[in-house]
């Protein structure tokens, strides 16, 4: 694992990928199944925990990730990803989806949008401390603050499903 520092500004680990689709992605309708970009989401997003942690990172949790277009066969799909958001161990990364329809040039259109949670680990899986994420701009500020409306949202529910079951038990 390499040296890790105490901060890292959020350009450091950000990640551009880009794939063109093919048949065998396809779902029962012929477009792009959902699946295979979320398996790209979520090996984009392990890559940036990865940079940014200086070493393993595991997935934590996915929020809801909602699909605004159908990708189809040939198109080129974009992932674009960065930490917005650093804890101890955890770190929210942002990953945003759009697309260059294969056969006419025009806007890209906007996919999706998903943001996951990594979990630092050590040799034996245990959470280690990360970096502070430093934003560097505005927009980086924008979305530090949204990472923690979700945080919080997402504590506030785990909460309150578990004070529900020991209610109930
Ligand atoms: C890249 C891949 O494909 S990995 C494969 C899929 N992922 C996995 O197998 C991960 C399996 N899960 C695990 O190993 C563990 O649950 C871990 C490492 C994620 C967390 O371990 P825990 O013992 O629960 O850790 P702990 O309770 O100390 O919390 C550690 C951090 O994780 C965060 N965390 C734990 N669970 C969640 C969750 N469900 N959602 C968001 N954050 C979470 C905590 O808020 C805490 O953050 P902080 O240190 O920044 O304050």
């Amino acid at each position: 694992m390499s040296d890790v520092p105490a901060s890292r500004p959020s350009s450091a680990a950000r990640l551009s990928l880009s794939h063109i689709t093919a048949q065998h992605e396809t779902n029962l309708l012929g477009t792009v199944h959902g699946g295979v970009i979320m398996t790209l989401v979520d090996s984009v997003a392990g890559v940036v925990a990865a940079r940014h942690s200086g070493g393993p990172a595991v997935t934590a949790s996915m929020d809801e990730m909602v699909f605004l277009v159908p990708v189809r066969v040939g198109d080129v799909v974009h992932f674009t990803a960065q930490v917005n958001w650093t804890g101890r161990s955890s770190m929210e990364i942002g990953v945003r989806i759009t697309a260059d329809r294969w056969d006419s040039v025009g806007p890209q259109v906007h996919v999706a949008t998903a943001y996951l949670v990594f979990v630092a680990v050590d040799a034996d899986g245990q959470p280690r401390q990360v970096p502070q994420v430093e934003p560097e701009n505005d927009e980086d500020r924008r979305r530090m603050r949204e990472a923690e409306i979700r945080r919080s949202h997402r504590l506030a529910r785990r909460k309150a499903i578990i004070d529900s079951r020991e209610g109930a038990a």
